[in-house]
């Protein structure tokens, strides 16, 4: 059975700015970046499809890459449950990928998706300011493959992270003056209460819940979230993928892997940037990157799961996935009040009074209020299914509606430079040393058989390692900044000489020509002694003259010799 389509003669898209004056400037004013992606037909929708000739996708997309219609098809294909006959709906978005059909020559591969939807907000991230990229979409469309991807076609998050490593090794070799510390902390929220995903926490659920609150800037955020530093690509990616492991999923009847929860991954990067190499003032900016797998909307019955075993009765597991779409229906139906009314609030008067956006109404809201509705620069990426008209519509108006939000990121930098004593650091560093030395001298003594104390010891011991590896680092710093103040002082002496040398050479050429000079001046001279000489018997004036003119010849060699000396 062979799948057509009706998008066929479209180029993969270059990249421009949407025609529409419908509110979404470029992303510099600040407004959510929107993208759409159309995944391709799965195997059981070509299965239970094996009897007609064909499906076509109710999605195209047009070569200029900024359009999507949704086509109305009154064959069973469409899917449509609302009974109403559907029409053709045209919606445009700042890039739509095409990812129906490998074979095509507009396909968006997970490199491509990343080209277009990832890279900038990765770049925005290193800028300073925050960031987020979030999927949406039915059950099944393709969030978690485009977020996460497989292992044999990595999606955003691997691709954002090993660019992340790339690009900050880059601007480390050009600048040795920044400092980079890269922190990572991965949690869902099922149900509406949110969990750490990178906890070993062996208690139950319900006491692994986290509250979500807010600091002084009335930012929401998750209390007592583990972050862990991280300074590769590797220990990164085994961070999510413990993360992912611990993620709730389940089969359902629309995705034999269904996610039941939001994921949110945040990635945050410290920059301490030194204002001049004696190292002792710098600024410090922070900045985070969002990475948003957002669960499926979805329609009950659709989604009850799967029997597992050929057992029939599986009514405990069908209430449960009941349960939690009913919670995720909720928190996106929250979202999309928020959304809506962030939408409005965006295109209104200076003048008149935004609404109040109840970001409170769900946790998935309130965790997300900066990066939907404050300090970030945000993505969506709305993913759909080519076979069903209503959720497809559905997910186009959504997302129609966020591409007309205005959010302002602002740079999260320190602003003024502050001053840092790197002697201070350094004796604490020394005094932390020998702390861990005289600790370690403790354990020492302790029994060898206790094994809280040997797991303590070694924990001091990878810290004291930590420890001298933090102080080795910065005298590296140190050194290479020493070394370029010596290589500059080396130029400036090199310039310094090869100013004297002009003079020296300037000098010379004086001395010639005045030795010229003299030279013509004892020629004259000369003429005129001889000539006296010649006119000696005529009266003693000659003589006279000859007198004078010697005590003239005396007077400039005694000056020239001077000179001569001098240089
Ligand atoms: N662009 C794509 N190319 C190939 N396969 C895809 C693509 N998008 C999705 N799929 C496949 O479709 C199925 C459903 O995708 P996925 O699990 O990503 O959906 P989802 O939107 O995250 O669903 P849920 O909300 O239920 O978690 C998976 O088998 C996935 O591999």
């Amino acid at each position: 059975m062979s799948s057509s389509t009706r998008n066929t003669n479209s180029t993969n898209p270059s990249p421009k700015k949407k025609s529409q004056g419908d509110g979404s400037a470029t992303f510099n004013t600040g407004n959510i970046k929107v993208f759409t992606r159309v995944r391709p037909l799965l195997a059981r929708e070509l299965d239970a499809n094996s009897n007609s000739d064909g499906i076509n996708s109710l999605v195209s997309m047009p070569p200029d890459g900024q359009t999507v219609v949704l086509h109305s098809d009154e064959s069973e294909n469409s899917r449509s449950l609302s009974g109403r006959k559907p029409s053709n709906r045209i919606f445009q978005f700042d890039r739509c990928l095409w990812s129906f059909d490998k074979e095509s020559s507009n396909y968006a591969s997970q490199d491509y998706t990343y080209k277009i939807a990832g890279e900038e907000m990765l770049n925005n991230t290193i800028s300073g300011y925050n960031s987020c990229i979030m999927a949406y979409g039915q059950t099944g469309s393709g969030k978690t493959y485009t977020m996460s991807g497989s292992r044999e076609e990595p999606g955003l998050i691997p691709l954002v992270v090993d660019n992340l490593f790339d690009k900050l090794n880059f601007i480390s070799k050009e600048n040795e003056l920044i400092k980079f510390t890269i922190k990572v902390s991965f949690f869902e929220i099922y149900q509406e209460s949110s969990y750490d995903l990178l906890s070993n926490s062996t208690s139950s659920m319900n006491d692994k819940k986290l509250k979500i609150r807010e600091n002084s800037d009335r930012i929401p955020f998750v209390e007592n979230l583990k972050e862990f530093e991280v300074s590769s690509f590797e220990e990164m990616m085994s961070l999510i993928n413990k993360g992912n492991k611990n993620r709730t999923t389940a089969a359902t009847n629309l995705n034999l892997n269904s996610s039941r929860s939001h994921s949110i991954l945040t990635i945050k990067l410290i920059q301490e940037r030194f204002i001049d190499e004696s190292l002792t003032s710098c600024e410090k900016i922070e900045s985070h990157l969002r990475l948003v797998d957002l669960a499926g909307s979805e329609k009950s019955i659709a989604t009850q799961s799967i029997p597992l075993n050929g057992n029939t009765s599986n009514g405990n597991n069908d209430k449960l996935r009941q349960k939690e779409g009913n919670k995720i229906n909720n928190s996106l139906t929250v979202l999309g009040r928020v959304l809506t009314i962030l939408s409005e609030n965006s295109n209104k008067t200076v003048k008149s009074t935004p609404s109040v956006v109840p970001y409170r109404d769900s946790s998935l809201t309130y965790i997300l209020k900066e990066s939907i509705g404050g300090n970030s620069k945000t993505s969506m990426i709305a993913c759909i299914s080519p076979i069903d008209y209503d959720e497809t519509l559905n997910t186009l108006r959504y997302a129609t509606i966020t591409s007309k939000i205005r959010n302002k990121a602002k740079l999260n930098s320190t602003g003024e430079a502050s001053k840092i004593n790197i002697n201070e650091i350094i004796s604490n560093y020394e005094k932390e040393k020998n702390d861990l030395l005289s600790y370690i001298e403790l354990l020492k003594s302790e029994s060898e058989n206790d094994n809280d104390s040997n797991i303590k010891n070694s924990k001091k011991l990878e810290n004291y390692i930590k420890w001298q590896d933090d102080y080795i680092n910065l005298n590296n710093l140190r050194n290479s900044i020493n070394f370029k103040k010596l290589n500059n002082k080396l130029n400036n002496l090199n310039i310094e000489n090869e100013e004297l040398l002009k003079n020296l050479i300037y000098l010379n050429k004086m001395k010639n020509e005045n030795t010229k000079k003299l030279a013509a001046n004892n020629n004259l001279i000369n003429d005129k002694i001889n000539n006296a000489l010649n006119h000696n018997d005529e009266n003693d004036m000659g003589l006279d003259l000859l007198n004078k003119m010697n005590g003239v010849i005396n007077d400039k060699e005694s000056l020239v010799s001077k000179y001569l000396i001098s240089i």
